[in-house]
């Protein structure tokens, strides 16, 4: 398991947080929300009687019938709603929904919590209107809670990411890890690759304009292939193409999605 020093001090951030807060606002990437719910968030939510609500964020990233397939789904334990932070989409829903919320109440308080890299700070300043929390394709660039006003009674709770004690390959899939800061970048990238082939295979041709082999590995050195990433003797660059895939992945370019 990595980090666990770091987990556990997100792990205690992530307690306080649920503490302060009145609601907690869950943000998960709509291309793999099973991945991406945190069963310390959600545990910690029902512990505490806190209401919970998904926000599948990168709404833009997968097709409808995908989403509301999802939302279905979900919804059976939690409220949903679809949102993408780059496209109009879900916003007036979770104005709505934080008027309803603040309705009764002189001050609210909303947490916003998830893994890194899932959007929390987009969110945000997308509901903001404007930049007031730091977003980054590299995962874990926010630090420490911030409190941000919305509205004259309603205020966010900006979050660092929450993980759980998990291994790095896994948290490099969920985006939740820098794929430079992984040892084998190849075997990470080869599970990555694994997976979009039995979910969709032509999100590789799509991005790639290569064939992909059924083979993870081929697939990558096809990869590597196509982006001249050649290294001494003709050979390709594995650990390269293996970055580049995992970073093409954290910043949408590959458009597979699966439950
Ligand atoms: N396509 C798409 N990309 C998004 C969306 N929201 C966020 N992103 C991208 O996802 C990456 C991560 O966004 P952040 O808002 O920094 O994520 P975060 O959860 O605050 O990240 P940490 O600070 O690491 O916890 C950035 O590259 C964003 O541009 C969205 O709705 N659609």
């Amino acid at each position: 398991m990595e980090k666990p020093r770091e987990w556990l001090r997100e792990k205690s951030i992530a307690k306080k947080v649920l503490s302060d807060a009145d609601v907690i606002f869950e943000i998960v990437d709509a291309r793999i929300p099973f991945e991406t719910r945190n069963s310390v968030i959600e545990q910690l939510a029902k512990e505490r009687n806190k209401k919970l609500v998904i926000v599948m964020n990168k709404a833009d990233l997968v097709p409808q019938w995908f989403a509301r397939k999802v939302k279905k789904i979900i919804e059976k334990e939690f409220p949903v709603v679809l949102f993408s932070s780059h496209k109009n989409i879900g916003k007036r829903e979770i104005d709505n929904l934080i008027k309803e919320l603040s309705h009764k109440k002189k001050i609210i308080k909303i947490g916003v919590l998830g893994y890194p890299n899932v959007g929390k700070s987009s969110f945000i300043n997308a509901l903001k209107r404007k930049r007031v929390a730091t977003t980054s394709p590299k995962p874990g660039m926010t630090r420490g809670e911030k409190l941000i006003k919305l509205y004259r009674n309603v205020y966010l709770i900006d979050t660092p990411g929450i993980i759980t004690l998990e291994y790095q390959s896994d948290l490099a899939l969920k985006c939740s890890w820098i794929p430079d800061k992984l040892e084998q970048p190849v075997e990470v990238a080869q599970k990555l690759i694994d997976r979009i082939l039995r979910e969709r295979p032509e999100a590789l041709e799509e991005t790639y304009g290569i064939e992909p082999d059924e083979e993870p590995l081929k697939t990558l050195e096809k990869i590597g292939k196509k982006l001249n990433y050649v290294i001494s003797g003709g050979k390709i660059d594995l650990e390269r193409a293996a970055r580049k895939v995992l970073w093409d992945w954290i910043k949408g370019k590959i458009k597979a999605y699966w439950i």
